[in-house]
């Protein structure tokens, strides 16, 4: 286990040291491995070694997590709750003015940096106000949003650490934006999809605390948590006047967390959001900035505000949560959990199945009014006939419709659609035979003439002394009054409807090979006859 964290841990020129100057303890260490063909594996050693150390294992665990698009400061920030959590909450815990930021790794420029889910190797314990120490692990998360991750990688990022947390940071810049409360659900969504105890008892997730950076109008509301709460009021009121869409939208997040906050960070200015050789010391920021941090952090750090985390209501530990780590994961590495869209693609496909519907009704419609339930029975071939017009007919419709995805799109739902129709053609055809009286007085018709040819025969045999065909015959006569008896109760009570499934093939089976052979054999033979008599006398 040893081996494997040191291979987790980052190389530096020298320790990383917390801004009083004593060395920082811990390393970020990778738990969540983002693989490059789009999966998402766990890695259980690094996982157990942080969760499992013996100082912390039976503790209650804290589980800090930052999420959101990439490149917005998320590792930066964590790395401030790291200054916090290491000067073991002290007041003066944001240091001189000339420390380097270090701990979780973050950087300038436009590519992304963090991958998968990292924690910081040593859990920090706390004493919480009831005299409880607990262990606070703080989490940083792969960005969203980047070019090389699909929809389904930055959801299954962010719901996999909301489950996991019990706070969980949703960093966003300038302002809290329809589209990001739009992600916001989808991704949420495909957490809440992932958690089996759906009893709407307790809500999913703990608290959320949407952190918006550079905030840009303190004149309108200011900054902190009371200028966040203004904001965030409107963006998630719900109000009559709204779309039910955006009602929906605004109740679904409101029913996932058991709180909701937010704060609003100003800029931290020109030197931190520009400079390449910036390293994070307090000289380049803002004082706006650091002072807001100095309220941000410890409202979500201090002993007083830590939240346990909760697992269907009750409290879990360090240990329980390398479990539920585990289980998560594999939830996320399994295919039942359905793919998630991006926008364009998921209305594309809801246009195409709509206007799939609309085709397949007129189809419906047109041969309802032919041979409906109602209609009496039709002749196959005319009946195939007004299939076609009306298969034409719907597939011209679904080409018609207007359509978001393009043809290549289309193409697949077209298949579709013929399909559909044609198992309803199936279905038609069979309820239009049902229909036909002969069809359905064929069984006893067929049993009846095997009984009346073998009781004939039988007769013959018996006068020209052929005694023992003729009893064979006349068992054969019995044995087919017997399936008729048995046909007719199976027919009246509706019981044992397998007996007569096979007592209906076997009829079927008289019907083609004996009767009708028989039959057109004689046809043949009788016009062979008249037609030879025709040339004789002419
Ligand atoms: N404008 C602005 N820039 C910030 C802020 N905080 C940090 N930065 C800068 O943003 C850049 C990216 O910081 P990171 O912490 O690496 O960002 P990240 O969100 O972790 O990025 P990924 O790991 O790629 O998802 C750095 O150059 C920081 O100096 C902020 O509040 N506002
Ligand atoms: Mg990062």
């Amino acid at each position: 286990m040893a081996e494997k964290s040191s291979r987790n841990m980052p190389s530096y020129d020298s320790p990383p040291v917390s801004a009083t100057g004593a060395p920082l303890k811990g390393y970020p260490i990778q738990v969540v491995v983002a693989n490059d063909d789009h999966t998402f594996g766990l890695d259980e050693e690094s996982l157990e070694h942080v969760l499992l150390k013996p100082s912390i294992r039976n503790k209650k665990v804290v589980i800090v997590s930052v999420a959101g698009a990439f490149r917005k400061g998320k590792s930066f920030l964590l790395d401030f709750f790291l200054r916090y959590l290491s000067a073991k909450c002290s007041p003066d815990w944001m240091g001189g003015d000339d420390s380097p930021l270090e701990g979780f790794s973050w950087r300038g420029g436009s590519e992304r940096d963090t991958t998968g889910i990292l924690l910081w190797s040593e859990p920090f314990i706390c004493r919480i106000p009831s005299g409880e120490e607990v262990a606070v692990l703080l989490m940083d998360t792969q960005g969203a949003f980047d070019s090389e991750s699909t929809v389904r990688d930055c959801a299954t990022v962010f719901a996999l650490s909301t489950m996991i947390s019990s706070v969980q940071v949703f960093n966003l810049t300038q302002n809290i934006q329809e589209d990001d409360l739009q992600h916001l659900q989808l991704f949420t969504e495909y957490g809440r999809l992932a958690l089996e105890a759906n009893d709407n008892v307790c809500k999913p997730f703990q608290k959320l605390e949407f952190l918006v950076r550079d905030w840009s109008f303190p004149y309108e509301a200011g900054y902190g948590s009371a200028g966040g709460k203004k904001i965030m009021e409107r963006r998630l009121t719900v109000s009559n006047k709204q779309h039910p869409e955006l009602q929906q939208l605004r109740r679904h997040i409101r029913s996932c967390f058991d709180d909701i906050s937010c704060f609003l960070l100003p800029h931290p200015g020109l030197k931190v959001a520009t400079n390449p050789h910036f390293d994070g010391r307090l000289r380049d920021i803002e004082p706006d900035f650091t002072e807001q941090l100095q309220i941000l952090v410890p409202l979500l750090l201090s002993p007083e505000n830590l939240i346990v985390k909760e697992i269907n209501g009750s409290k879990i530990t360090c240990q329980d949560l390398v479990e539920y780590f585990k289980a998560y994961v594999n939830i996320y590495q399994g295919e039942e959990l359905p793919e998630p869209k991006s926008m364009l693609q998921a209305t594309a496909e809801a246009n195409n199945l709509a206007a799939v519907a609309a085709s397949k009704t007129i189809y419906n419609k047109e041969m309802e009014e032919i041979c409906g339930g109602e209609k009496p029975y039709m002749s196959p071939d005319q009946l195939q006939r007004e299939h076609a017009r009306a298969l034409e007919r719907a597939m011209d419709s679904f080409s018609l419709t207007k359509k978001m995805g393009g043809p290549e799109f289309s193409e697949a739902f077209s298949i579709k659609l013929k399909e559909e129709i044609l198992e309803a053609y199936d279905q038609l055809s069979k309820h239009n035979e049902s229909k036909n009286l002969f069809a359905a007085a064929r069984t006893p018709a067929v049993l009846f003439t095997v009984m009346v040819v073998s009781y004939l025969l039988a007769g013959c045999f018996g006068v020209i002394g052929l005694e023992s065909i003729a009893n064979l015959l006349n068992l054969v006569m019995v044995g087919f009054l017997v399936l008729m008896a048995t046909w007719l109760y199976v027919r009246y009570s509706g019981e044992y409807r397998h007996v007569a499934v096979q007592i209906d093939l076997l009829a079927d089976h008289i019907w083609e090979k004996l009767l009708v052979q028989v039959y057109s054999k004689a046809v043949h033979q009788g016009t062979q006859h008249l037609l030879k008599n025709k040339v004789k006398t002419s």
